[in-house]
């Protein structure tokens, strides 16, 4: 049967979960909140939402004293029938977490979809395979750097960090993503001179980075700005996706002139996804749902740097990028934030090869600068690909003795 299956943490005051259950799988589909004497049985069958399995779990007397309250916590799974909602992003999650989301502790962890649903979704147009082929890279981990300090510079500027960054050997190039449409560096300006730039350094070293244009703008803009984007040669679009929407990435990935790979940002989404009452999983918003809706890449904060997430956290994300899927190629996971040379040996150990390790700080700051900064990366990468420890690989690479005296290591 074609259908949505949603899994909901609750946490529930009334103590009887399986009534909260039939209460959802009837009030988000043909009923309401008092009886609609109107209802009739065929109506009932083809569109009521199904309770699929509840789940109970131990009482936490910890979380009944956060919420102030007394509450019974467990798992629900409700099945949503395909008949409900046209077959896109906004209709599915409005019919499983629209008003729901706005109810109390419900936290949607995530969405199972039936294959014939899962098929109206693009998915990933190049994947990880396909980036992989356009760096040719395969045996590991990509290592990506970040402009930093962009913003209020011209063009000469930028430039002139793109140059040290490629010099450095890093394998792509991204805008910070909150560097936006502005007069120093324009959007165009920035796709043109950059390909100049990354050019004459694969002319003198043979290495040719990819550079990731942040698209940004207005959402009717976007459509006609990544078009022109690939016709002026750009390599991968980064996009801020939810200061837009799912849906958004979701058109422009699956339009057939914007053939270059999405790199999706999650600016925002931790507005949805910390909490363990409310909002939805990462699991769910950075892993399976960026996955379908097109993504190459997806960057997410690692358990390590500046901002980190939870470790299991990170993992299921990755796990949803990258799990065998026959109707989706694989999204490159990106764990990212405050990443240094020295945390290179827990990254690969969690995120293995097939992840790309990215870092603005930890390029940037270099004693050698970028081209150092992208040096030690590299190195470390090598270092752990042949089994040594950077303490010791460091020892005959300058650069990388460099990083790990400024920011220290983590060794597995
Ligand atoms: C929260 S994941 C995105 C990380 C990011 O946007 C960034 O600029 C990281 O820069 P850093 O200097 O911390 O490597
Ligand atoms: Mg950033």
């Amino acid at each position: 049967m074609s259908e949505v299956i949603a899994t909901y943490l609750v946490h529930d005051a009334s103590g009887n979960l399986q009534k909260k259950a039939e209460g959802i799988a009837l009030g988000l589909t043909v009923g309401s909140w008092t009886d609609l004497p109107k209802l009739d049985q065929e109506q009932l069958l083809k569109h009521k939402g199904r309770v699929v399995a509840v789940e109970q779990f131990k009482d936490d007397p910890k979380v009944n004293q956060y919420l102030g309250k007394s509450v019974t916590k467990g798992l629900i799974q409700i099945a949503y029938p395909s008949a409900n909602f046209s077959s896109d992003i906004p209709a599915i999650l409005t019919t499983v977490f629209g008003k729901l989301s706005l109810d109390g502790e419900v936290k949607l962890l995530d969405l199972e979809f039936s294959n014939d649903l899962k098929a109206v979704f693009p998915g990933p147009k190049f994947g990880l395979q396909g980036i992989r082929e356009k760096v040719s890279v395969f045996d590991r981990p990509l290592v990506m750097s970040i402009f930093k300090g962009v913003i209020g510079r011209n063009i000469t500027y930028l430039k002139e960090q793109l140059r040290e960054q490629a010099l450095g050997g890093v394998d792509i190039i991204k805008d910070d993503e909150i560097l936006f449409e502005n007069d120093q560096t324009p959007f165009e300006a920035r796709i043109i001179e950059g390909k100049k730039v990354l050019d004459e350094v694969f002319n003198e070293t043979g290495l040719r980075s990819l550079y990731a244009v942040n698209l940004t703008g207005r959402t009717f803009e976007l459509k006609e700005k990544a078009r022109k984007a690939v016709q002026l040669g750009a390599d991968l679009l980064l996009f801020n996706v939810f200061a837009y929407g799912l849906d958004v990435l979701q058109s422009l990935a699956e339009d057939p002139e914007i053939a270059i790979p999405f790199m999706a940002h999650p600016a925002v989404s931790g507005a949805i996804t910390p909490s363990e009452f409310y909002g939805i999983s990462n699991q769910l918003l950075l892993g399976k749902l960026l996955r379908y809706a097109g993504s190459d890449l997806v960057l997410f904060p690692s358990p390590y740097g500046s901002v980190a997430l939870d470790r299991k956290e990170t993992l299921s994300i990755a796990y949803e990028l990258t799990k065998d899927d026959v109707s989706f190629k694989t999204s490159f996971p990106v764990p990212s934030a405050g990443i240094h040379p020295g945390l290179v040996p827990v990254l690969m150990r969690d995120f293995g090869s097939n992840s790309v390790i990215n870092a603005g700080g930890g390029v940037h700051g270099h004693p050698d600068g970028a081209i150092g900064g992208g040096k030690a990366f590299r190195a470390a990468v090598d270092a752990v690909l042949s089994g040594r420890k950077l303490t010791e690989y460091a020892q005959h690479n300058s650069e990388l003795q460099k990083a790990i005296e400024i920011w220290g290591y983590k060794e597995v």
